[in-house]
């Protein structure tokens, strides 16, 4: 795209989520190239060159596009099973079916996914890939090939498990790789697809599974690895009782503590859930900078708990929300979790003073930014950023008769997207992505998703 290539979006309602929440009831934002070039209240300047397109968004609010921290991606074809289940039990009824995937089951998942978050919003997304069957093909490829295709930013999060149930894990022994294995196939995938640069529409993390999955000397090693390659960490953290119990009595302390006596905590790690957390804890991610990916639907589905957010804010923890993998959210949205969370939160013990519709805006989108690593590129709306921002359509019967815009996009029914951008390019057009076809990717969903149930059955 030439660098000058301008488009202007006027007459709407604007959330920046800049450091002071600026807000402007009426304004504009300039497009130039893949970066917000200005933004203000009322119209924009006059005699601006080459603007390609003006767009008049009178009924809409612009937003920052929303951040997605926590996912699995080929879950979309296990969707709607073991739904009565805690997290151990589902986690015991899916390996054997999940052992199965193959490139072409994950392929059409990951698009799935990905289409289903972009077409609600979401311009970074990122996907927890901890599965690898023995000759199942170039998943990661498959994967990082369909984010392409979606048009969104993306990071992949190369996971594994090496701690199968001969080694005291959860998951069966045919479904674990060799610790070896793990971390060769995680360096090449880093190697082969990784980009650091500003900007980047692809990076990988380091992403060893959970306590309960992953050998202690894959956690030490993957850590080393990831400040080798100098890449982000991720991982599940704290998710339930029963791993909280597992921790104690295999490593003699906390999954808080397991983390940082393996190296896990640091500005550079991100971990899912964080549901069961002491003071102490809380207090060790804060003095580190560890981040939270906090996933409230999926932790109500598998009955795990309450994350203590407000507490993770106050001590200055940085905190995005994740749908999480879509077996266990099988909404697959990220901006229905804006609502879940704040209403989730509000169940917990902060009661009503919990969390505000803007904090809960924050957090699904520069919260987001900031635990991908990725804040001074994108997640709120400030000049010379990408342009990475979502029109919310609120002048519809859903929402016309909320005053407050960010009231109504957090609170009020799903928004519908009117237009999605993503470096400043469109990807969604009136809730329908222009990149995919999404009748083509239902079909193929439903059959990878029937495929898969055949083989586990004869298997
Ligand atoms: N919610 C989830 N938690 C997990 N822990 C683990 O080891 N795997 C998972 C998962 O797929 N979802």
């Amino acid at each position: 795209m030439a660098a000058d290539r301008r488009i202007v979006i006027e007459n709407c309602a604007i959330a920046t989520v800049d450091a002071s929440d600026t807000e402007y009831p009426d304004g504009y934002l300039v497009i130039a190239g893949n970066r917000v070039e200005s933004l203000g209240p009322g119209r924009a300047p006059e005699g601006l060159e080459n603007v390609v397109r003006r767009i008049d968004a009178t009924g809409h609010l612009l937003t920052p596009g929303l951040v997605n921290t926590h996912h699995h991606y080929y879950q979309w074809i296990t969707r709607g099973l073991a739904t009565d289940h805690n997290l151990f039990d589902w986690l015991v009824a899916l390996y054997p079916t999940w052992a199965r995937i193959d490139e072409p089951m994950v392929y059409a998942a990951a698009r799935g996914s990905l289409a289903m978050m972009a077409r609600g919003g979401v311009t970074t997304a990122m996907d927890h890939h901890y599965v690898y069957p023995r000759g199942s093909g170039d998943l990661s490829g498959a994967i990082i090939r369909a984010a392409h295709e979606t048009g969104v930013r993306f990071t992949l999060a190369r996971g594994s498990m090496d701690r199968g149930e001969k080694d005291g894990g959860l998951p069966p022994d045919f479904a674990v790789e060799a610790l070896d294995d793990a971390l060769a196939a995680t360096e090449e995938t880093v190697r082969r697809h990784h980009d650091a640069s500003f900007g980047a529409m692809t990076q990988v993390a380091v992403a060893p599974c959970s306590p309960f999955s992953v050998s202690t000397e894959l956690m030490r090693e993957g850590a080393e690895l990831a400040r080798r390659l100098g890449v982000r960490l991720h991982t599940h953290g704290s998710e339930t009782v029963e791993e909280e119990k597992f921790c104690h009595e295999l490593f003699g302390m906390g999954p808080t503590d397991y983390f940082e006596s393996t190296g896990w905590l640091g500005e550079d790690v991100w971990m899912a859930h964080c549901v069961h957390m002491n003071d102490s804890d809380i207090t060790a991610f804060a003095r580190t900078g560890t981040g939270v990916a906090h996933c409230p639907s999926s932790n109500a589905r598998l009955a795990a708990g309450i994350a203590r957010v407000p507490d993770l804010l106050a001590a200055g923890v940085p905190v995005g929300l994740g749908v999480d993998g879509t077996a266990s959210n099988e909404s697959g949205e990220l901006h229905t979790e804006l609502r879940n969370a704040l209403l989730i939160n509000r169940l917990g013990a902060h009661k009503e003073a919990a969390l505000t519709a803007r904090q809960a805006l924050r957090l699904g989108t520069y919260g987001g930014a900031q635990v991908l690593g990725r804040a001074a590129e994108t997640g709120s709306l400030e000049p010379g950023k990408l342009a990475d921002l979502v029109l919310w359509k609120l002048d519809t019967l859903a929402h016309a008769s909320i005053a407050d815009p960010v009231t109504a996009l957090v609170l009020g029914a799903a928004a519908p997207v009117t237009a999605s951008f993503v470096n400043g390019e469109q990807i969604v057009a009136d809730g329908r992505l222009l990149t995919v076809d999404e009748d083509e990717i239902a079909r193929a969903t439903r059959d990878e998703a029937r495929r898969l149930a055949r083989i586990a059955a004869r298997d």
